[in-house]
């Protein structure tokens, strides 16, 4: 069980040289665990977390969550991989404006092929955990930034995924919104047993997580 990257590699074509993103990255992580991605802007970072949600193949390595490399899988494999082995949380929160609060969390089941009763009471349970069990009906353009995000978490972790993957999860927040989104974060993935990796170039976001990584010009490395 957990998150294995050996050696990864990503390059770009271009007309010249290729562009090489990420070089032999390799970590290794297991249920419950949290791990923050620094690094200078254009290091890779946003690569490399497109990677370990089999959104991006690797030009070289291998990735496998709980004993599967997604890349060897059909495309149909890959989408269902996807919606129910990764959870993902961005820098803007996507959610659908014309849904409400609810429907929003309840998306991902319903690509997973329905939602029932028993869907609608964990989508429930979730969004009373962030904290919005009173914002059910609520549309997204309703609610402040720092609960916006919080519903795009609930939404992220409602398959119940191996592997939580954040992008600048607090880039749009105040401090204290921040805090509290960074925190819950990690609250939540422990409960769940989820993994999670965040990238992020908030310090004190990378300091609540168990560990830290850094990317420099795509070689990846332990920091403390
Ligand atoms: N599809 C692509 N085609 C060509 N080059 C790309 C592609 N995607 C990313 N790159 C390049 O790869 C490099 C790394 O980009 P990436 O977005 O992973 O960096 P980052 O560390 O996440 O940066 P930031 O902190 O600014 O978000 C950049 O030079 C970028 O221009």
């Amino acid at each position: 069980m957990g998150l294995s990257v050996q050696d990864v590699s990503r390059q770009y074509p271009t007309p010249g040289e290729p562009l090489v993103v990420l070089r032999g990255a390799t970590l290794a992580m297991e249920p419950g665990d949290s791990l923050a991605i620094v690094g200078p802007s254009g290091s890779g970072k946003s690569t490399l977390l497109s990677i370990l949600g089999a959104l991006d193949p690797p030009t070289a390595g291998r990735v496998e969550l709980d004993g599967v490399d997604p890349f060897t899988l059909d495309e149909p494999g890959l989408a269902r991989f996807r919606n129910e082995r990764v959870g993902f949380v961005f820098q803007d929160h996507y959610l659908l404006p014309q849904c409400t609060v609810l429907e929003n969390v309840l998306v991902p089941k319903l690509a997973a092929g329905g939602s029932s009763d028993a869907d609608r009471q964990q989508a429930e349970a979730l969004l009373n955990r962030v904290g919005l069990g009173d914002r059910l009906t609520h549309r997204p353009a309703e609610l402040s930034g720092g609960e916006r995000q919080r519903a795009a978490l609930a939404r992220a972790l409602v398959n119940r995924p191996a592997l939580l993957l954040a992008d600048e999860p607090t880039g749009n927040l105040d401090r204290q919104s921040a805090e509290n989104v960074g925190e819950l974060l990690l609250e939540m993935s422990r409960q769940q047993e989820t993994m999670l990796v965040v990238v992020t170039h908030s310090q004190e976001l990378a300091a609540v997580m168990a560990r830290r990584m850094r990317l420099d010009d795509g070689r990846l490395s332990p920091i403390d």
